[in-house]
């Protein structure tokens, strides 16, 4: 599954934090099923409160675009957001007896602040390109680790029903669009040869600040 040149570039880039990202432990644990579930649940949490400022930055972006189709793009993927991959979130920890009221009220740890935080600066002080490149790690990250773990996970891994939810189509839609629309925003911005654009450099530096956040996003599960 390719999600667009623009992304194959900065990853590239952002090595080896990408794969630090996309291979760190507690991914494996989801993969091997060796992950304690409440090191998982603690990571659900945090992550809920994480996707609702996520939510906002994609907003932002919404703000930002430059015309119908870069709105359109971000506010769908606002929807799926809202309302599909934290149902995930909800029903996971409504199982295990967490409830909505409980998640809200969890304080965010530092590094969930840190991340969602950078994130939407990078909109508020930049602009959309500013503000896709910092968001992107985040949405295709997990696409490419779904796809992953989906092949490569033990049968009875009880993480079945996340990897299933990052590895199905609905989510592997919205990384497809995702990168799309990263694509033709930078065409429509820098041109045909964005590496040459003295704006380069900074954009490829925020997908990889966003990437080493992933990075120590999952330590928050081992806390
Ligand atoms: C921290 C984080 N990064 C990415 C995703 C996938 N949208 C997520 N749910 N949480």
């Amino acid at each position: 599954m390719s999600y667009g040149q623009a992304f194959e570039l900065w990853r590239q880039a952002s090595q080896p934090d990408w794969d630090a990202y996309t291979h760190h432990p507690f991914v494996e644990g989801l993969r091997d099923g060796t992950l304690p579930r409440a090191d998982f649940l603690t990571y659900l949490v945090q992550d809920y409160l994480f996707l609702i400022n996520f939510s906002r930055a994609w907003a932002l972006a919404v703000v930002k675009a430059g015309d119908l189709d870069e709105m359109r793009a971000c506010s769908a993927t606002v929807h799926t957001l809202l309302d599909h991959e934290m149902s995930l979130h909800v029903q996971t920890c409504s199982a295990a007896g967490i409830d909505i009221e409980a998640m809200v009220n969890t304080p965010e740890a530092m590094t969930n602040i840190a991340y969602t935080r950078y994130v939407m600066d990078a909109g508020l002080s930049g602009d959309f390109l500013d503000l896709l490149a910092a968001l992107m790690p985040c949405v295709l990250g997990y696409g490419e680790i779904g796809l992953r773990l989906a092949r490569d996970c033990v049968p009875d891994t009880p993480y079945r029903e996340w990897i299933d939810t990052y590895a199905g189509a609905d989510y592997q839609t919205a990384c497809a669009e995702a990168g799309a629309l990263l694509d033709s925003a930078i065409r429509k911005r820098l041109g045909n040869q964005p590496e040459a654009s003295p704006r380069w450099a900074m954009l490829t530096k925020r997908f990889a600040t966003a990437t080493r956040l992933e990075v120590a996003f999952w330590d928050l599960g081992r806390a």
